[in-house]
């Protein structure tokens, strides 16, 4: 049978061209990335508005410019740009560092609720999965490389520290997760712009988002330990506000990023979240893990050593 690895191109939600990877099969060509040195293949799906995977996106001619295809043609590469982030900046080879399918699939639908669309996207332990959007809140999540590497990432953590997805180990996991979707982001775009989710938050409203970095407390996130709000520890209470109290560390972030810079910034972080951190770090546990993991990289009491501990004692912690 012939086949190839073929480069085709593709309309993302926003209406820009992608030029994308793809894989001819027979004379049909599927959203394949088999172009990186994996084991898998980074691959994109179609979940027919159900929880699922869904079936691989197909084309006939090369050309994702359908209006159903615009999700796929973002989620997969956008996929493929958080893959060349980690690999080329700290050397992992896909979210478990052994090359595994970067699975995505677009046009998901709520487990509880498939009756709309869904205003989320999600790591589900095995795959990515995005939402459409409701077109008020947000628009089909994938479009938006932050939201992307945010999802991402909750996989390198799943194989790495592993952080419990409740209360403070919670909120770093949901911090580290809007760390590196903003790093990558700025690393792609060239500048950064501390916000998470412009690009698919409310399309109806101009210059907000979803989560600001520099200045959480813009969209009701605590800025400072002492501010740390109690919810309850279930689904409703987002397992203690897990994408609340994120506002805390994203803070400390910012303010050892505004100080160090987004590279330095991102290797400390990188080793912190792969070397040091475990399933119940608390937050006083992550500001010790990224003081260990400055002085292995770059000394002892240096610039980025001090700038960790101002930055975590700036929001209380420490
Ligand atoms: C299974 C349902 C809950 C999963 C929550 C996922 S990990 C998540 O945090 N999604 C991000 C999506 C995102 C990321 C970056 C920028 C914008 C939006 C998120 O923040 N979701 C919000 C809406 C939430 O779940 O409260
Ligand atoms: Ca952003
Ligand atoms: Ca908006
Ligand atoms: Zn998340």
């Amino acid at each position: 049978i012939q086949h190839a690895e073929t480069t085709g191109t593709g309309t993302g939600v926003l209406g820009d061209t992608k030029t994308i990877n793809t894989y001819e099969q027979s004379g049909t060509y599927s959203l394949s990335d088999r172009t990186k040195p994996m084991n898998g293949n980074i691959e994109t799906y179609d979940a027919g508005d159900q929880w699922a995977t869904g079936t691989i996106v197909t084309d006939s001619d090369n050309n994702f410019t359908s209006s159903r295809q615009k999700a796929a043609v973002d989620a997969h590469f956008y996929a493929g740009v958080v893959y060349d982030y980690f690999k080329e900046e700290h050397n992992r080879n896909s979210y478990d560092n052994q090359g595994s399918d970067i699975i995505s699939s677009v046009h998901v639908r709520d487990q509880n609720d498939l009756s709309r669309p869904w205003n989320n996207a999600a790591w589900v332990g095995t795959q990515m999965v995005y939402g459409d959007g409701d077109g008020s809140t947000f628009t089909a999540l994938s479009a938006s490389l932050d939201v992307v590497g945010h999802e991402l990432t909750h996989a390198v953590t799943d194989f790495s520290a592993d952080l419990v997805y409740e209360l403070e180990p919670g909120a770093l996991n949901e911090s580290f997760s809007d760390v590196f979707g903003l790093i990558v982001e700025a690393g792609y775009e060239g500048s950064v712009d501390w916000l998470l989710g412009e690009e698919v938050y409310t399309p109806g409203i101009s210059g907000d988002a979803l989560r600001s970095i520099s200045n959480p407390t813009q969209y009701g996130q605590p800025d400072h330990y002492d501010d740390f709000v109690v919810l309850p520890n279930t689904q409703q209470g987002d397992w203690g506000g897990v994408h609340t109290n994120s506002g805390i560390p994203n803070k400390a972030f910012y303010n050892i990023a505004n100080t160090i810079g987004l590279d330095k910034s991102g290797q400390i972080y990188y080793r912190a979240l792969t070397q040091y951190l475990t399933s119940q770090s608390q937050f006083i546990d992550a500001r010790n893990a990224l003081l260990q993991s400055a002085a292995d990289i770059y000394g002892e009491d240096g610039v980025e050593y001090n700038a960790i501990a101002d930055g975590f004692a700036a929001v209380g912690i420490g």
